[in-house]
């Protein structure tokens, strides 16, 4: 389902000529995923995955990969790019831009409890302090310019009370300026499915193609507001709790994020709220996956917008 370029054993094995982790011993499609084509890769010196990029361009991935390798340097639990012999990770295969890293260990576990929220704080912690050295630049492309663009072109297909609300907090955020906070790279789509946990350790954080440069708190509230959620919108506040205390044990907050910590829930809220609805109602033509729910990030944003903040503080 997800190889949409097919690469044969015969290629893989040529292309493993320009490496140094050994010869091919098996080259098994994921069907996991919706963007790009990956395998596993076994060779005679270990698991590795390999990627084919069916949307980013040649040009647009260096930021992302030199991401990774620069924070799996630093012993962040990410994959691994891997140079070839010519000392570059990306190279054409089959038309596509192409990179093979290494293989992490584990599953998405969809239904975390406190303790894997721990682990997750501690890994955000870890890349944003890591990330603090890394010279690549790219700004947020789902930021507040995108998400004011792009909320009046969905509104033609959205209920009146529900536009009321996006166009309120479309508002409410725009009168906000965060020029205090401390910013760095982030990952900026730390969600369930992007981690891999073996057993109850985690295995590694993937998928770095959302990643930019913004607000260190903002990833903050991404990650919560996915991993902590109920079913309903709320946010578990022991599982919140679990995620900020060790999260903040590694990177102190401020107390200017503190301060700010409500509106950035709400800030991360709209974004996923937005660009869920774009996909919803203005699906591309070449999308195959199922439009995730828009609803799902209103209440989440509504919820927010009821409660007082402090309570999903520390
Ligand atoms: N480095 C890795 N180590 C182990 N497994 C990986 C690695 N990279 C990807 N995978 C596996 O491949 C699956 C698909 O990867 P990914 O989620 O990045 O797909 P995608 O199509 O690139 O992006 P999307 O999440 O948007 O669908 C993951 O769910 C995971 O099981
Ligand atoms: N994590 C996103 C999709 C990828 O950006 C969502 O659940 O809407």
């Amino acid at each position: 389902m997800s190889v949409f370029t097919p690469v044969s054993a015969a290629q893989m094995a040529e292309r493993l000529k320009n490496y140094s982790i050994g010869s091919l011993v098996e080259l098994q499609g994921i069907l996991a995923g919706i963007e790009n084509t990956n395998y596993f890769l076994t060779t005679t010196h270990g698991r590795y995955v390999l990627t084919l990029f069916e949307k980013l361009k040649l040009h647009e991935l260096p930021f992302y990969i030199n991401l990774m390798a620069h924070l799996a340097k630093h012993g962040v639990a990410c994959p691994a790019p891997i140079a070839d012999v010519r000392d570059t990770y990306l190279a054409e295969l089959n038309g596509r831009p192409s990179c093979i890293v290494t293989c992490l260990k584990g599953e998405a576990v969809m239904a975390p409890e406190a303790l894997h929220c721990a682990q997750i704080g501690e890994v955000l912690a870890e890349m944003h302090m890591a990330g603090q050295t890394y010279d690549g630049r790219m700004s947020n492309p789902r930021g507040p310019a995108w998400w004011t663009a792009t909320a009046p072109e969905v509104y033609p297909y959205m209920s009146a009370d529900a536009v009321h609300v996006l166009r309120d907090e479309v508002r409410f955020q725009s009168r906000h300026r965060f020029d205090k906070l401390p910013t760095g790279a982030i990952h900026a789509d730390l969600f369930r499915d992007n981690v891999l946990f073996d057993g109850d350790r985690i295995g590694g954080v993937i998928d770095f193609y959302f990643a930019c440069n913004d607000l260190l708190l903002y990833d903050v509230a991404i990650t919560v507001n996915d991993w902590c959620v109920t079913d309903d919108g709320d946010i578990d506040s022991d599982k919140a709790r679990a995620l900020l205390a060790s999260y903040h044990a590694i990177r102190p907050f401020r107390d200017e994020e503190a301060d700010n910590w409500g509106v950035m829930l709400r800030a991360a809220a709209l974004r996923f709220w937005v660009s869920r609805l774009y996909d919803f109602h203005k699906p591309r033509p070449s999308e195959l996956n199922k439009p995730k729910d828009p609803a799902h990030f209103e209440r989440v944003l509504k919820k927010h917008v009821a409660r007082d903040p402090s309570k999903l503080w520390l």
